[in-house]
C-alpha cells in the first residue's frame, strides 16, 4: 500500500455552498478521468471530501502510475477547489493461477472492494463485458455472455413503487417460464432482499465472484447485502456508488439468464447515466405515478434513456387505480391518462396500470410479493411481463454463442 499526499497550492476560502457545488463538479471529473480505458470511478473504494482536501482509496491496475494520476487529477480538480489530494493506493496483484486463496465469508463493503486485490480489470477479462472508452455508447458494449436481456427499471423520483414493481415483474417473467435474475442497484434504499424474504441470507464469494442468492428461483444480488447497518450507502457519492455497482455487475457469477432485471437508483443523475452507459441494456422500463411531479420526472427518465440510446420498453403507471378493500371496486382516484400521455408523447408503450392497494404493500412487506402469493393483483404484473416479452426481442443484442468460459 502506498500513501501519496500532495499539496497542490495554498489555501482559498470556501463556503459550504461552494463546497456542495464542487462536490458535484469533482464527481464529474472523477467519472470522466480514465486509467487505461477505464474510468477511475470504477477503481475508487473510498472517497472523502473535507474542505479543500480529497481522500481517495484506489485500487489501480498493476501497471498504472499513481504519481502521474495524482498529478493529473490535481490539475483537473484544482479549479474545483481541491487543494490537497490524499491517495491510498493498492496496486492489483499480478494474475496467478485460478485464485484459490479466497475469503470464506462475504467481506463488508469497504473491505470487499479493498481486499480483492486480484479483482482488477486485468484479472477478470474472461467474464467481464468490456468497459469501453470515454462516452461509451450502448452499441459499443458487448452483450453479457450469459444474459439474454438486461432490463433496467427506473423512475424519475423516489417512492413511486419502483422496487415493488421490479420485484413483481421479475417474478412474473419467471412465472412465464424464463430464467430470471435481479440486481438491486438502488443504493438509496436497497429493498429486494426484504421484499423477497431473504434479508438474512448473505451472498457468498466463489473464485472471487459473488454468487447470487436464490430467492424463490430468482438469482438475486443486492447492494444492500454488502452493507452493514452503520455503513449506509446514502452518503455515497457518484464515483464510489458507480464503482460498487459496476463491481456487482461484473464480478457476479450470474447463471444463464433470460432476463436480468436491474432495480436502478431513483432519479436521472450521474450514477444512473453512468450505469446506463456501461451496462449493455436491452431496454428500460419507467415506473411513474399519476401525479404531475412524478410524470415530469418520468419524462426526464425517458429523455435520459433516449440520450444513451437505450430503448424504452414502456411506462408502468403505478398507483393509478384504487381498489376499495371492502367492495373491490376499482377507480382512478388520481386522474386518468398520465402514463398514457407520456407513452403518446414519447412514442413508448404503456405497459400497464397498477392499482394502489394495501394488499400490494402488505405482500412485499412480508417478503412474499403479489405474484409469488398469486393474489388478486398478480395478473396485473403478469400482463406487464407479457407486454415486455412481446416487445423485447426486437431490441435484443446478439449473443456471442461461441464464447468459451
Ligand atoms: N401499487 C401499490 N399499492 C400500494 N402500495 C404500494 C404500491 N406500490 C408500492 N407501494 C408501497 O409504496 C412504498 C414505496 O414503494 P417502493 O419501495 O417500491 O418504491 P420505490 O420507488 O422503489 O422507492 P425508493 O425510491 O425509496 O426506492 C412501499 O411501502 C410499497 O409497499
Amino acid at each position: 500500500m502506498f500513501n501519496f499526499i500532495k499539496k497542490i497550492t495554498s489555501e482559498k476560502p470556501e463556503t459550504p455552498k461552494q463546497q456542495a457545488e464542487r462536490d458535484s463538479a469533482v464527481d464529474k471529473v472523477l467519472l470522466g478521468y480514465e486509467v487505461g480505458t477505464v474510468s477511475i470511478a470504477t477503481m475508487i473504494t473510498g472517497l472523502e471530501r473535507s474542505g479543500n482536501q480529497l481522500t481517495l482509496d484506489l485500487r489501480l491496475p498493476q501497471d498504472s502510475d499513481p504519481e502521474t494520476i495524482q498529478q493529473e487529477l490535481g490539475q483537473l480538480l484544482h479549479p474545483h477547489g481541491i487543494q490537497t489530494i490524499h491517495m491510498n493506493v493498492r496496486l492489483s496483484a499480478p494474475v496467478k493461477g485460478d485464485g484459490t486463496s479466497l475469503p470464506k465469508q462475504m467481506p463488508k463493503t469497504t473491505d470487499a472492494m479493498a481486499k480483492q486485490d486480484k479483482s482488477s480489470v486485468q484479472s477478470h477479462t474472461d467474464s467481464e463485458p468490456p468497459i469501453t472508452k470515454a462516452a461509451p455508447t450502448q452499441a459499443s458494449l458487448a452483450a453479457h455472455p450469459r444474459i439474454r436481456h438486461i432490463i433496467v427499471v427506473a423512475s424519475g423520483k423516489g417512492g413511486v413503487g419502483k422496487s415493488t414493481t421490479t420485484v413483481n415483474i421479475a417474478l412474473a417473467l419467471k412465472e412465464l417460464g424464463n430464467r430470471v435474475g435481479v440486481l438491486d442497484a438502488d443504493i438509496y434504499g436497497p429493498s429486494m432482499p426484504t421484499m423477497l424474504g431473504v434479508a438474512d441470507v448473505k451472498p457468498q464469494l466463489e473464485n472471487e465472484q459473488f454468487v447470487p442468492v436464490d430467492a424463490h428461483g430468482l438469482a438475486m444480488l443486492s447492494i444492500g447485502s454488502l452493507l452493514d447497518s452503520d455503513n449506509t450507502p446514502v452518503a455515497w457519492r457518484g464515483p464510489k456508488a458507480t464503482g460498487a455497482l459496476m463491481q456487482l455487475y461484473n464480478q457476479t457469477n450470474w447463471p444463464q439468464l433470460d432476463y436480468l432485471v436491474i432495480d436502478m437508483p431513483p432519479g436521472t443523475g450521474d450514477i444512473q447515466l453512468t450505469l446506463a452507459q456501461r451496462i449493455p441494456v436491452t431496454g428500460a422500463v419507467i415506473v411513474t405515478t399519476p401525479q404531475h411531479i412524478a410524470l415530469l420526472d418520468a419524462q426526464k427518465g425517458v429523455e435520459m434513456f433516449n440520450k444513451t440510446s437505450i430503448p424504452v420498453l414502456g411506462v408502468v403507471e403505478n398507483m393509478a387505480l384504487h381498489t376499495c378493500s371492502n367492495c373491490h371496486h376499482t377507480e382512478a382516484i388520481f386522474g386518468i391518462g398520465g402514463g398514457e400521455l407520456i407513452a403518446e408523447q414519447y412514442h413508448v408503450p404503456l405497459l400497464g396500470q397498477l392499482p394502489l392497494a394495501s394488499g400490494i404493500r402488505a405482500q412485499v412487506d412480508k417478503g412474499e410479493p403479489s405474484v409469488l402469493a398469486n393474489d388478486e393483483f398478480a395478473s396485473y404484473y403478469l400482463n406487464i411481463a407479457k407486454n415486455i416479452e412481446a416487445n423485447i426481442s426486437k431490441f435484443a443484442k446478439p449473443v456471442d454463442d461461441k464464447r468459451i468460459f
